[in-house]
């Protein structure tokens, strides 16, 4: 059964979309922004900033579902620029630094609201 996760901890959804769908053992994330809880764009910021935002929010929805970081299976990271990877893959590291999960980066051309970067997740869940 398919189960919507929702948390303020995040931001909401800007399209029509979930900030992540469930069915009790894989969790998929809708790619988070760099944008707060409260709605603020980050997109002028630097992509580290950007990327820890972002990161920030996929955490709190990982935790809204009851995961965390270590149970995050793939991640797929979009960047506006791929020249900005280096920049990305060091704030990156410091959310997965042990066993991180498996990873696609592409250059993804324009983003919504014109981010430098989206990062979403799949991850495993124990809902009993
Ligand atoms: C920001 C998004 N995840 C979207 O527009 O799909």
């Amino acid at each position: 059964m398919k189960r919507v996760i929702e948390t303020d901890e995040a931001p909401a959804a800007v399209g029509a979309y979930s900030q992540a769908t469930t069915n009790g053992s894989l969790l998929f994330t809708a790619g988070q922004i760099p944008m707060t809880p409260e709605g603020e764009l980050l997109d002028d910021e630097d992509i580290a900033t950007q990327t820890k935002q972002s990161l920030d929010n996929l955490m709190a929805i990982l935790d809204e579902a009851g995961a965390d970081a270590s149970d995050v299976m793939k991640t797929t990271v979009f960047l506006a620029d791929i020249d900005d990877f280096s920049e990305m893959n060091e704030t990156y590291a410091t959310y997965f630094d042990d066993e991180p999960p498996a990873r696609s980066a592409v250059q993804a051309g324009n983003l919504p609201k014109g981010v430098g970067v989206e990062i979403e997740a799949i991850a495993v869940v124990d809902e009993e």
